[in-house]
């Protein structure tokens, strides 16, 4: 199958360091990816880049094959939706407001009630029904979370009126800030998501998360990919130690070969940290 979004050597350098270095890596339609490493890794500069809001320093990024540079940010914004971390709001939106937002461009020529149609479906979707005339700058920083999902759900739904494109739903830490009901909600939706053919691509920190939910890990750190396939052969406790410098159990459920990851208490910090804590 020909990738939907391909990206080819890339990499984006800042004074001479290389945040992204040389990564190729696709994403075929209907898949759901997530991108783990640790922090600094270059995960959300990558999610940037393949959104379109940073340009790369060398390398391609192609949209169905077309150069992402032949897209205009409305016809962007057809094929893919983001959910950045915690974007800030200037003005004291109510939520429904906020996930209207979403049909800012793609949106435009709705009629009123198919728009407030969706928005009242995103925000039921997101578990922020009950938040839409709340204040967004008063949320918790869970609310916020799902009122942005929601915003993103409302821009994918919308494009989906302009003809048949592929899309893609890009999310930066999109369960960060969660308990588990809505973590286990937010990523349920985005595998029915991915069931009607959108490709989704999530940067998620837990790992069990990871690998219960995407079809395929893409494990990035210093910038480059360092592994890139599906959990049950990506996730080991050499590559938990090396790369997140964690020294984690990581068993093996019976039937799907899935890595369990459990921490082990008092890993993983220096001697020097050790010492310091010893005299605290
Ligand atoms: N504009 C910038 N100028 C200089 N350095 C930057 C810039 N943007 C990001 N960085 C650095 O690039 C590296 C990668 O950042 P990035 O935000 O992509 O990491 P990440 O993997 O998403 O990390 P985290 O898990 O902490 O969110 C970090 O060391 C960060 O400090």
């Amino acid at each position: 199958m020909n990738a939907f979004i391909r990206a080819e050597n890339l990499t984006y350098a800042v004074n001479g360091r290389k945040l992204i270095d040389s990564v190729s890596v696709g994403f075929d339609p209907g898949a759901f990816v997530a991108i783990i490493g640790p922090n600094g890794a270059g995960k959300s500069t990558l999610l940037r880049l393949l959104s379109g809001e940073l340009r790369p320093s060398a390398g391609r990024i192609a949209w169905s094959g077309e150069p992402a540079e032949k897209f205009s940010p409305a016809q962007l914004a057809l094929r893919r939706a983001v959910m950045a971390q915690g974007a800030a709001l200037a003005f004291p939106y109510p939520v429904h407001e906020v996930a209207r937002q979403g049909l800012a461009v793609v949106g435009r020529r709705l009629p009123k009630t198919q728009a407030d149609k969706i928005v009242a479906r995103a925000l039921a979707v997101s578990g922020a029904q009950h938040l839409s005339h709340r204040n967004f700058l008063t949320l918790s920083g869970g609310e916020q979370q799902r009122a942005r999902f929601a915003r993103a759900l409302c821009q994918l739904k919308a494009a989906q009126g302009h003809g048949r494109f592929c899309q893609a739903l890009l999310l930066d830490e999109p369960t960060s800030s969660l308990d588990l009901e809505h973590q286990l909600a937010l990523l349920g939706a985005a595998r029915a998501i991915v069931a009607s053919g959108v490709t989704v691509i999530a940067i998620v920190h837990d790992l069990n998360i990871a690998a219960r939910f995407a079809d395929r890990l893409v494990v990035l750190a210093g910038g480059r990919v360092v592994a890139d396939g599906p959990a049950a052969q990506v996730i080991d406790e050499a590559l938990v130690r090396k790369i997140f410098r964690a020294s984690m159990r990581v068993d093996r459920e019976s039937e799907t070969g899935l890595p369990i990851i459990l921490p082990q208490i008092n890993s993983g910090r220096d001697i020097h940290a050790q010492a310091f804590l010893e005299r605290f």
